[in-house]
Formats: structure tokens, sequence, C-alpha cells
């Protein structure tokens, strides 16, 4: 078995096939679990202790691709947050003249709150009203941490959103986030966030204002709300409200102008209704915070103290 040692930094990093260290810690591979846009994540287990965790390997391509892989780790360095996924160790790792970022994740078993609700349309199931409640209200939890940071998600959707044993959402894929307020001035200042935003937030997810910059404005954390609206339509519809629109090759950015439809056959209380209405607005002037979504999430959950669970 051949065996490659990389010293980078402080880090020793010896990988072999089937086990590798990660900052003086032995782990062994187990099996794939996933592949992302960006990424390969695989199960591994702790030699020590004999846990299980989520390795995500981010191919760096380039200098760039190395800074931003920095940065999704310092994004998780910068929250301790029951609501946000955290990172348990970290590598850049040379694999084969390429680098390679390794980010040591806890390993939540249940998986993504997208195969849940996938799950669920498979059976003709949907998700009771107090299930999505207290969904929502871990993911504001951690969204409202992110944006008292001064920071957004960026790529909020029910891909990224882990579920724990007790339907705990962590919010993941903290790799497109950056600061909350971008002050644009000018068309090319304009042009390259529209670029950038092409590439980092999925199309059905992302706010209106993304997909036309305008040249003198201010994108916030905001876009976010957006994105939540959509998860919340999601849980509620068990399809993004933008999906089909995708999938049939029609403009998303046009889709994303006009108020959502809410079909006549949701038998959601018109309470939980409203509140996706009021979250999907276009108008990212007119778009409510996240404190302000909270408080609805604990105002409906209020109205029926039964919805009221410990895991936020
Ligand atoms: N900690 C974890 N526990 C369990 N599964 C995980 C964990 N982290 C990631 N996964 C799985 O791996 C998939 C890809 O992870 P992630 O979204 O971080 O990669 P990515 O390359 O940034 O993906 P994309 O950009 O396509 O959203 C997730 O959708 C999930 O199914």
């Amino acid at each position: 078995m051949s065996l490659n040692n990389v010293k980078m930094g402080q880090t020793l990093c010896i990988c072999s096939r089937g086990s590798m260290t990660i900052e003086n810690k032995k782990y062994y591979f187990v099996q794939k679990l996933d592949e992302g846009g960006f990424s390969y994540v695989d199960l591994v287990e702790g030699a020590k202790d004999g846990r299980f965790y989520a390795l995500k390997r981010i191919l760096c391509h380039d200098r760039e691709g190395h800074q931003e892989a920095q940065t999704e780790v310092e994004m998780h360095q910068l929250f301790s947050h029951p609501n946000v996924l955290s990172l348990v160790a970290h590598t850049f790792a040379d694999r084969g003249g390429k680098t390679e970022a390794w980010l040591l994740l806890p390993y939540i078993r249940k998986g993504s709150l997208w195969s849940v609700l996938e799950k669920l349309r498979d059976k003709g199931n949907s998700m009771p009203e107090k299930q999505i409640l207290q969904i929502l209200r871990g993911i504001c939890s951690g969204l409202k941490a992110i944006h008292e940071k001064g920071y957004a998600h960026r790529d909020l959707k029910p891909t990224n959103v882990l579920l724990d044993e007790d339907d705990r959402p962590l919010l993941m894929d903290l790799g497109s986030m950056n600061r909350a307020r971008i002050e644009v001035r000018g068309t090319r200042e304009a042009m390259t966030i529209q670029d950038w935003a092409a590439q980092r937030c999925t199309i059905s997810y992302r706010a209106p204002e993304l997909f036309n910059v305008e040249s003198h404005c201010i994108i916030d954390e905001r876009t976010d709300i957006w994105s939540l609206g959509c998860v919340l339509y999601c849980m509620m519809m068990l399809e993004g409200p933008y999906d089909m629109v995708f999938q049939r090759g029609d403009s998303v950015a046009l889709a994303v102008q006009n108020p959502v439809t809410i079909p006549q056959s949701c038998s959601y209380s018109q309470g939980l209704q409203m509140l996706l209405s009021s979250i999907m607005v276009s108008n990212p002037q007119e778009r409510p915070n996240v404190n302000w979504v909270l408080d609805q999430v604990h105002d409906l959950q209020s109205r029926s103290p039964n919805t009221q669970t410990n895991a936020v």
C-alpha cells in the first residue's frame, strides 16, 4: 500500500487507501455518501472514538478554488450554534499534484431535508404542519445566527439542510457564504455579482434581485429569506416553487417576478399560507427579515400549543 505524506502548514496528513490522518487523528474510509456539485462526501470512522463522520473533499483546481475552500472552513469556524453544522477538523491534502480541502463534519444519519421530503412524496404522504413549523423555526434560528454576524448563506435549499434524529435542522454547505451587505456601484460590479450568483446560488432557490442585479443597489441577507420561502413551500408541496419551471426549461428569472401561487388544494392552515406569501416577496425592500419570520413562527406554534418541541 503506497503512503503519501504531505506536510501542509501545521498539519501532517497521511493518506493511504482506506485510512487518512487529519489533525493527528486517524480515520477509516467506510463508504461513499454523496457527490455534490463541488465535492465528494464519504462516510469515515474515527479509529480512536469509533464515531462516524462525513468527510467532504473539495477539489481545488486553482488558487481561487483553494481560497474558496479556505473561506468555507473559516465560515464553519465562525459559528457554534445548534442549527449550523460544525467543523470537527480540516486539512489541505495533496492528491497527485492536486490539492483537496478535507472538511471533517459530524455525520448526520438521517440525511438532508430533501431526502426526507422525497420519501414522503414517494409514499404519497405530506409533512404535518407541526413538523414544518418546528423545522422552519430551527432553520430561522440558524439563519439568525448567520445574519447577526453580518453574513448571508446564499445557497439555502432543502439539500443544504441536514435533519438529525429529533428533526433538528442543521444548515450546511457554507461554501457560498459571504458578507450580507453588498453595495453595488456600477454595471461592472453588478455583472460580477450576477455571474457569481449564477454559479453559487442554486437557480430555483435564487432571490429575484440576484438574476438581474441593478447597477446601483444594495444586496443584503434577505436573499436568504427568499430561499427560506422556497424551502417552506417545498416542505408544504414536496417540491420547490420553481423546480418545475426550471425543469420545463422556462425562465426562472421571469417566474420569480410574479407572486408565488399556492395551489387551491393546499390543506395547511391559513396562517401558514399567509406566512409563505409574506416571505416570498419579489421586492427585497419589502421582504421581511429573519426576526420577523421567527416571531410569526412562534405565533403559529403558540396558536396550537402541541406544536412546540424542544429540538430547534
Ligand atoms: N455531515 C453530513 N452528514 C450526512 N450527509 C452529508 C453530510 N454532509 C454532506 N452530506 C451529503 O452530501 C451531499 C453534498 O454535500 P454538500 O452540499 O456539502 O456538497 P456540495 O458539493 O457543496 O454540494 P452542492 O453545491 O451541490 O449543494 C449533501 O446533500 C448530503 O446528502
